[in-house]
């Protein structure tokens, strides 16, 4: 069963993501990114990547693309707030956008 970040394991976990650009969410207890893109055509392609992952792992992002960018939230739903997953799916996110 996931759970949900404790206080301990949510700094280191969390900082590096916070370092490239990740950020806690007002509303709830998620991250969010804007990636932005050279085009659409990008912008899908890399999400088509990252869904590949998220299927792999049974963790899905929630996201909105619209023409070159795509703003991404990531929250574990079955605990209601963030997990080592949503950690993982980030930094795979991140290492896509190198690719
Ligand atoms: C039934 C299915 O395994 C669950 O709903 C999975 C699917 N993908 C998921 N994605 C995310 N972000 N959080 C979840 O809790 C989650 N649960």
């Amino acid at each position: 069963m996931t759970e949900k970040l404790s206080d301990e394991t949510r700094g280191p976990l969390l900082t590096p993501l916070f370092e490239a650009g990740w950020s806690l969410t007002d509303d709830r207890d998620a991250i969010a990114k804007t990636f932005v893109f050279d085009d659409f055509i990008a912008a899908f392609a890399w999400m088509t990547k990252v869904a590949f992952w998220a299927e792999k792992w049974n963790h899905h992002p929630e996201w909105r693309n619209v023409y070159k960018t795509v703003h991404v939230e990531l929250i574990t739903h079955d605990v209601d707030g963030l997990s080592a997953l949503d950690a993982k799916l980030a930094r795979k996110m991140d290492s896509l956008m190198e690719t």
